[in-house]
């Protein structure tokens, strides 16, 4: 099997759960397959692009296999993957010819499970190739008369039960806009470092990108496969020296659309993770410190702090449930753990990983870390809470419960989770404040 191929299965057979395993962070999976592989380049870019378009589309690659199979579920779950994947080349690769997708997928077919159902695949991947144009139309997924539900699931691969919760939340329309983002790819996020002279040069450089889809200094977004060079920018070369860092544009366009500007300082961002919002607070010139359950996450941060140019940010091992401030902060910003449903476009393996049972413990857990960062909050201060997830039960409803319990809370503002049709995800945010003024070192 072509090198790509194979590891995009195996990348696959780890991160989608099954009776043995609930399944791995995708990033994580190819990190590990790509390591300790020799592949060139290109192989590494194709690898990367199978994994994450087929997880993007399976649902649907399923639905549409199935109607030309005569008994899908005695197909073997390994064939089952072939055949998807190489569904998934011949329906959106513009690059891969469709006969090479056949071949290797008819020949992995006859390693994997023997003569008989190579013959099957063949025949399925040259129906899937003949009238590519018929898998466009609605009318594709209706043929059975399915319910709305059953129906959208199918046409933007999407599990039953998010299609329904967002049904339920948003209606029809934003459903709509919603499943459309996640079936498509996340636009590249870059954050241009502000904190550096060249700044305005380089961001004007970037927004002149053809095909750029979103600059608002200093944030750009352009679609993937973007060609830098051809602009005469080295984009390696300007990630390593510190102009520039990747970064979802949503992700910070929420900081911004939270006032970011004027929040009192010290910031103290008490779920760090890897740092990717800490970083954009400090080169917006605040005070930081840093916190995250999970020491390894925040690992990397000296390494980063020092490629931007910015003075060491302070970070500590800590949970944000148990939250206890030596001196308080002008702002905790909770970027809290969530179901991550507004991000299925970067992180399409949370759709097939997530299970709706999840849902009741991320609730507690956002419920804890809000009440205890309230109770370190000073007066005056700012609570930003924010989460990348579509679910009321973790955005406003969790406000409400706090707000409920502390009749004093004032909401000072708030991003919905609304639909973004340009850059494809959608986060939540509330800007809290506890009464009285603001008197932080
Ligand atoms: C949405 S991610 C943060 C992403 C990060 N702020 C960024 O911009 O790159 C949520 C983070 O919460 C952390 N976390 C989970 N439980 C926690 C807890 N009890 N206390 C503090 N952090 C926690 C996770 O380790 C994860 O890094």
């Amino acid at each position: 099997m072509p090198p790509a191929r194979r590891i995009a299965l195996t990348v696959l057979g780890r991160v989608l759960p099954s009776s043995k395993s609930p399944g791995q962070d995708v990033q994580a999976a190819l990190d590990v397959a790509l390591a300790d592989s020799t592949l060139d380049p290109r192989d590494r870019g194709l690898a990367t692009e199978l994994v994450y378009g087929y997880l993007r589309l399976c649902g649907r690659l399923d639905y549409i296999l199935a109607q030309f199979l005569k008994n899908p579920a005695a197909v073997p779950l390994a064939v089952r993957r072939i055949l998807g994947l190489a569904a998934y080349e011949i329906l959106h690769c513009a690059k891969v010819p469709a006969y090479a997708s056949v071949d290797w997928a008819v020949s992995a077919v006859r390693k994997a499970s023997g003569k008989g159902l190579s013959g099957m695949a063949n025949a399925v991947l040259r129906r899937v190739a003949a009238d590519p144009g018929a898998f466009e139309e609605p009318g594709f997924y209706r043929r059975d008369r399915p319910s709305e539900v059953v129906y959208l699931s199918r046409a933007f691969s999407c599990p039953e039960w998010i299609v329904s919760l967002w049904l339920g939340a948003c209606g029809p329309d934003e459903t709509r806009q919603h499943l459309a983002a996640q079936a498509e790819p996340a636009p590249l996020g870059l954050r241009v470092n502000r904190a550096r002279p060249e700044a305005k040069a380089l961001f004007d450089a970037l927004a002149a990108l053809p095909g750029a889809l979103y600059a608002v200094f200093p944030t750009i977004a352009v679609p993937t496969g973007t060609d830098f060079a051809a602009a005469g920018l080295n984009l390696p070369e300007l990630l390593a020296s510190g102009a520039l860092s990747r970064q979802s544009a949503a992700a910070q366009d929420v900081l911004y659309r939270l006032g970011l500007p004027e929040w009192p300082e010290p910031v103290f961002d008490a779920c760090a993770g890897r740092g990717g919002k800490t970083l954009l607070i400090a080169e917006a010139g605040k005070r930081v410190f840093a916190a995250d359950m999970h020491a390894p996450r925040l690992a990397g941060l000296p390494r980063e702090a020092a490629r931007l140019g910015l003075p060491p940010i302070p970070a500590f091992r800590a949970s944000a449930t148990k939250m206890a401030l030596a001196a308080p902060a002008g702002t905790i910003l909770l970027d809290a753990p969530c179901s991550g449903l507004g991000v299925l476009s970067r992180r399409p393996d949370a759709k097939w990983r997530r299970q709706p049972e999840d849902i009741a413990g991320l609730i507690r857990l956002q419920g804890a870390m809000l009440e205890a960062a309230y109770a370190n909050l000073a007066p005056g201060g700012r609570l930003v809470y924010v989460t990348c997830t579509i679910h009321p039960a973790e955005n406003e409803k969790a406000i409400d419960r706090l707000g409920g319990r502390h009749r004093d809370l004032i909401l000072d503002s708030e991003a919905p989770a609304v639909p973004d049709p340009v850059l494809g995800e959608t986060f939540y945010g509330a800007v809290l404040r506890k009464p009285g003024s603001c008197r932080v070192p």
